[in-house]
């Protein structure tokens, strides 16, 4: 199926959120965690990175009683219901989430927002987040973010592929899928649930953080489960379901967003590609203006916007993990990975 921007109104997601909203959004949430406690009371249970638990629900581990919870996802599960045309964005936490959804916001909209209006982009002056949904949050919302049935909506998930709404297996709607170095990825959550966690749960160990990864509890891991569950279906049904890699795409980054556009139904033109199209959503999603836009304010009541922006570098691992780490974390990933071509 291939789209043109001229075939789809957008409907930009409301960037401030007013008070009597986040009110309502809130008495959602304590209704949607109400109703599944007893199902979450049955469900096996460890210590958590920035919750105080995780539960392991249809073999992953989850938070509960937050916005991105388990108790969200037997929600979306009962009720969701997703359209041919959706384009979800799915990623393990620490994978690059912020920066795909950038990518993908600015090349779905570049029309919108050319050169001469750059300053008031939505994503120089608001968190990715805002820009591009989490479909676990949409659950909480009494207006769905997408109001118009005709647009085409975009959103991003953390679910893993065995766990997403049926509806959005039988729709035959597009999926991309960024992995990241499982070193990385770990020492990213490290970081991000420490500064993210209860300060009454104390800080977490990077000793103790290690252990729960190598043994897969993290938010909706096991790590490799979740690239496993995704990677598979991608060479099954490769028009449905495209694999990226976060290192590939720090690379190579102009050819993957040629190939993303591409795949997505929005391909760039020649004369786009030749005045510099591609490169001007590459600079608007750089680590570098991203971080800056985002240097103030929250994104959430409890979740500051800079929290998302980091160091976003290649291999930062090598200044937190032991060798020994190191070669427990490459033994499992090549014993998990050994029939796949995933390189990092
Ligand atoms: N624009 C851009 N380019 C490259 N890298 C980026 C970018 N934006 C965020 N980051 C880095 O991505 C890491 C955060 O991961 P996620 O965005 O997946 O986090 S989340 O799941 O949405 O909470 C986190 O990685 P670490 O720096 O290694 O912690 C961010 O710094």
């Amino acid at each position: 199926m291939s789209m043109s921007i001229a075939s789809y109104a957008f409907s930009i997601p409301s960037i401030s959120k007013c008070s009597d909203e986040a009110i309502q959004e809130r008495a959602n949430m304590a209704l949607v965690f109400e109703r599944y406690k007893d199902r979450l009371a049955t469900l096996p249970k460890e210590k958590g990175w920035i919750t105080e638990n995780l539960y392991l629900y249809q073999g992953f581990w989850h938070q509960s009683s937050r916005r991105i919870s388990v108790e969200t996802l037997m929600a979306l599960q009962d009720t969701f219901k997703a359209h041919p045309t959706d384009i979800y964005l799915a990623t393990l936490p620490k994978s690059g989430t912020t920066w795909l959804k950038a990518l993908v916001f600015a090349l779905v909209n570049r029309n919108l927002f050319k050169d001469n209006c750059l300053s008031t982009h939505p994503l120089l002056v608001s968190n990715p987040h805002n820009c591009l949904p989490f479909i676990e949050t949409e659950i909480f919302r009494d207006t769905p973010t997408y109001t118009d049935p005709h647009s085409l909506r975009l959103f991003a998930t953390h679910i893993p592929y065995t766990s997403l709404p049926q509806s959005i297996l039988d729709s035959g709607c597009r999926i991309v899928y960024l992995c990241r170095n499982p070193k990385d990825v770990l020492v990213s959550m490290f970081h991000f649930a420490n500064r993210l966690r209860d300060k009454l749960l104390g800080p977490l160990t990077f000793e103790e953080t290690f252990t729960s990864f190598s043994k897969g509890v993290m938010p909706t891991g096991p790590y490799w489960d979740h690239v496993k569950g995704y990677h598979k279906v991608s060479l099954e049904q490769p028009e449905n379901v495209l694999f990226l890699t976060y290192e590939d795409m720090k690379i190579h980054t102009a050819s993957n967003v040629k190939r993303l556009a591409k795949f997505l139904g929005f391909p760039f033109s020649e004369d786009e590609e030749a005045e510099g199209a591609i490169q001007r959503i590459i600079r608007i999603c750089s680590f570098e203006n991203l971080s800056e836009a985002n240097k103030h304010g929250n994104f959430r009541e409890d979740i500051p916007n800079d929290a998302f922006f980091r160091e976003g570098k290649v291999g930062d691992w090598t200044n937190h993990l032991t060798d020994e780490m190191s070669s427990i974390l490459d033994e499992i990933t090549k014993e998990k990975f050994h029939d796949l071509h995933i390189s990092f």
